[in-house]
């Protein structure tokens, strides 16, 4: 089996204008693939802007001159010796575009080639390299009026291929384009924002609806052909972002739906626009893969324009969602073609792969200028770094060279630098580059003076791309590369054909091996020995890396001190007048104050002597009052104890007296007790002997002194003597009977009891209550012959009635002769002056 390698056949134009230009082209191509695949570097100089213009700016570019630029720097200070002492930078490269060059002609010298290596299964890359704002993007994708690069490169890629695209009959159709198209335009292209504004208002594919910044067919005039008919290509395209050294995907429809949810949420949304990051992955060869990287089929080129697009709008997505301004990353765009071979009607062979690649890398700039903070800083100073280690690798790669090329002994005995790819991921993907691919340069340039010192830098960087060559490291996945391997796969399998010669095939094999074997023991020794020169010369490079960063943050603390310095100076200068102002104003309105100040201390020292002297008297009249409550409290306490001896004194007297009551109250009782039977009976004999009483006074008395002293008398004496005797006890109520019949008689003026009643008085008081019984017998003896007499002198006639009285009041010791002697008023009269002098 064998394949005949397609041979490129010249290129066809099918605009004659183009066909001498492209010629040119195709034949400095085939030069340079003959110098020995030298990583060629191409100069752009940038037409100032409209804002430089405005800034009046000058021009750093002193002078080009074929392949020659000079530059004069802003500050000699930080440059070279040999530029200090020249004051202007010169560099070579391997051409200088002037500011009046076109975008088609760029395209035509610098991409084409490429494409036609492509077509011939190597793998390249085209890199745009320079300070920020130097006309990289402008290069590597142009815009809407005039395309980049990119743009162009797809359509004479797909102009080129036309119906020689075939499908892969195992692709992912979510890998596909129509699909993340699809999802481009339901996800992205649905909601207006201000920030892609100026991208929708492009142009707009009717079909899927997305806006194309880049229409196709500006180069559809150019066709590079391959004349193996039998050859068949699937493109794919890739497009992704190197962000604060991590990889993100720009195809990934994942991140793509995820930025959707966080835009529907608004600007407040507080969930956090995460993508996810990609790993690098060293395969065989030391080939670097970009796991999980999506590669996108293409059939056309409007599919590839679109999914351009979508890319780029998913990176303004990003740049809008985590904050960051253009061009903050470096951005790659791979266009991948695999070549496969029809065997059969369904069987196809692969014969060759090989990628362009597009690189816009982030433009480096100077913290001190730009003056940034924050994340910003950050995103510089890994922009810085990358770009910095990315110019180290290129620096080790030269030295290397040279000292392979001069030969002389020193530099043999000399170790080759360890190039330091693995610093950053940008470095480890031009490792790839580099040795498996050609690379070309574009070093943007900007004139403005301003810049100048910043593209002196950036251009020396260039400058040691420009003398590297890769000769020795040969493209892996070339086609002529691979048609080798088959044959000499074809010649291994020789031996199988041949039973007869497969032994000694066989056992020389082995001997190659074993050659091999000690070959590589010795390339081991000299890798070993080449490692410690590294470290050593790796710890160098860092300590002047270290150096340069120290440099610089040196200038950034001399600059922040003097504007502190600066600061501090002015707030010390306006604290010191203000203070001074206050002082002044102080001072002034205590001056003013002084005099107010005395008089009010006078006023306010008489006010207090006079309360002092209120204050005294008060007190004074204070203590007098409580000296003389003092005296009063004492009196009064004496008074107190006094009446408390009193009180003692009388409840001791009156208990006293309680307790005789008691003996004597007791022994009445006792007495009355014996009494009782006796006692009726001497009541009722009393009451008799009352009544007929009564009954004589009634008669004697109205009749002797008037009605109206009965009615007194009766009033008076008769009630209440009846009522007492009605309830005293037999023997008091005597007592009582006889001092009414007292009372009655000095009423009606009348003597006391009479002389002969005595007797009988003190007899009944006196009397012991034992001896009551007889006594009261004797006295109803005598009762009753007084009874008997009376009976007899008031049944002889009426005359005699007052000696019935009489008699009767004898009995109760009244005299009649004193009754006789008082006339009826004058007893009255008597009466009511007893009576007056009683109230
Ligand atoms: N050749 C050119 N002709 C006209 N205008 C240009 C050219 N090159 C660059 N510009 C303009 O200069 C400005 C800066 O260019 P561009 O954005 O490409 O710079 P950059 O190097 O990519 O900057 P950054 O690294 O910050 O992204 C843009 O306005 C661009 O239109």
């Amino acid at each position: 089996m064998s394949t005949s390698p397609p041979i490129v056949r010249n290129l066809q134009f099918e605009n004659e204008e183009f066909e001498q230009e492209t010629q040119d082209s195709k034949s400095k191509d085939e030069v340079n693939v003959a110098d020995c695949e030298r990583i060629k570097v191409f100069l752009r100089l940038r037409p100032f802007t409209v804002d430089e213009i405005a800034r009046g700016e000058q021009s750093a570019v002193l002078q080009v001159k074929e392949n020659r630029i000079s530059i004069r720097p802003r500050n000699r200070n930080y440059m070279t010796s040999e530029v200090q002492a020249t004051n202007e930078a010169t560099f070579e490269f391997d051409e200088i575009f002037n500011e009046d060059i076109s975008q088609s002609a760029i395209f035509r010298k610098v991409a084409i080639p490429f494409i036609h290596k492509l077509f011939t299964g190597k793998s390249s890359m085209i890199l745009a390299y320079g300070i920020t704002n130097a006309g990289k993007t402008h290069t590597i994708l142009g815009t809407e009026a005039d395309p980049g690069l990119i743009p162009r490169s797809i359509d004479v890629i797909f102009h080129s291929l036309k119906d020689r695209i075939i499908q892969n009959p195992r692709g992912d159709e979510k890998a596909s384009a129509k699909y993340l198209i699809e999802c481009c335009s339901n996800v992205l292209f649905s909601a207006k924002d201000e920030h892609w504004d100026s991208v929708t208002d492009s142009f707009s594919d009717p079909v899927s609806g997305i806006p194309c910044l880049f229409a196709d067919g500006k180069e559809n005039n150019i066709s590079i052909l391959s004349e193996d008919e039998s050859l068949v290509f699937q493109v794919t395209v890739s497009y992704m972002e190197i962000y604060n050294d991590r990889c993100y995907d720009l195809f990934d429809v994942n991140t793509l739906l995820d930025a959707q949810k966080v835009l529907k949420r608004g600007p407040k949304s507080t969930t956090k626009y995460r993508r996810q990051g990609l790993k690098l992955k060293e395969i065989q060869n030391g080939k670097i893969k970009v796991e999980g990287l999506h590669e996108i089929e293409v059939y056309n080129s409007s599919e590839a324009h679109r999914l351009l697009q979508c890319g780029i709008k998913n990176r303004q997505i990003a740049e809008t969602l985590c904050n960051r301004h253009s061009s903050r990353s470096h951005s790659v765009f791979n266009i991948n073609l695999k070549a496969l071979q029809k065997i059969s009607k369904k069987e196809y062979r692969d014969i060759f792969q090989s990628t362009l690649s597009f690189v816009d890398l982030a433009g480096s700039e100077r913290t001190t200028k730009t003056d940034v903070t924050g994340e910003r800083l950050k995103e510089t100073a890994q922009i810085n770094k990358s770009l910095m280690n990315l110019g180290q690798c290129l620096e080790a790669l030269r030295r290397n060279q040279r000292m392979k090329e001069s030969k002389t002994e020193d530099n043999l005995k000399k170790k080759q630098l360890v190039v330091p790819y693995r610093q950053s991921k940008l470095t480890l993907l031009f490792r790839d580059f580099v040795q498996n691919g050609s690379t070309l340069m574009i070093a943007a340039c900007s004139p403005a003076s301003s810049d100048a010192d910043e593209t002196i830098h950036a251009l020396r960087t260039a400058s040691f791309a420009k003398e590297l060559k890769y000769s020795h490291i040969q493209a892996q996945g070339s086609y002529n590369t691979i048609s080798n391997y088959r044959k000499h796969i074809d010649a291994l399998h020789q031996p199988v054909r041949n039973r007869d010669k497969f032994d000694d095939e066989l056992s020389n094999a082995y001997d190659e091996d074993f050659q091999d074997t000690d070959e590589l023991l010795l390339e081991i020794q000299t890798l070993r020995e080449r490692l410690a020169f590294a470290e050593s010369r790796a710890l160098l490079i860092e300590s002047e890396i270290r150096d340069e960063v120290a440099r610089e943050m040196e200038e950034a603390l001399h600059r922040m001190e003097r504007q502190y310095r600066l600061k501090l100076e002015e707030a010390t200068q306006y604290h010191e007048e203000r203070l001074e102002r206050r002082v002044h104003l102080i001072t002034t309105t205590a001056r003013k104050e002084l005099g107010y100040g005395a008089a009010h201390r006078a006023a306010e020292h008489a006010m207090l002597n006079y309360y002092k002297d209120k204050w005294e008297a008060e007190r004074a009249l204070h203590e007098f009052e409580l000296s003389q409550l003092k005296q009063k409290l004492r009196e009064r306490n004496l008074e107190r104890d006094e009446l408390k001896e009193l009180v003692l004194n009388r409840t001791t007297v009156y208990q006293e007296e309680s307790r005789q009551n008691v003996f004597t109250q007791t022994d009445e009782s006792l007495q009355s007790e014996r009494l009782s039977t006796d006692d009726i009976n001497h009541r009722n004999e009393l009451s008799n002997l009352l009544e007929n009483f009564v009954e004589t006074l009634k008669k004697f008395i109205p009749r002797t002194f008037g009605a109206n002293v009965w009615q007194q008398v009766e009033e008076n004496y008769l009630v209440a003597m009846i009522e007492e005797l009605a309830r005293e006890e037999c023997g008091v109520g005597q007592l009582r009977m006889i001092d009414y019949l007292n009372r009655m008689f000095e009423f009606l003026g009348g003597s006391p009891v009479a002389d002969d009643a005595k007797p009988l008085n003190e007899e009944l008081k006196n009397a012991d209550v034992s001896k009551q019984p007889n006594q009261s017998k004797r006295r109803r003896e005598r009762k009753k012959k007084q009874s008997e007499t009376s009976k007899d002198s008031i049944s002889v006639d009426g005359q005699n009635e007052s000696t019935e009285a009489a008699t009767s009041l004898e009995n109760f010791g009244c005299s009649s002769s004193v009754l006789s002697t008082t006339t009826p008023d004058k007893v009255i009269k008597k009466c009511r002056r007893s009576r007056k002098t009683k109230n």
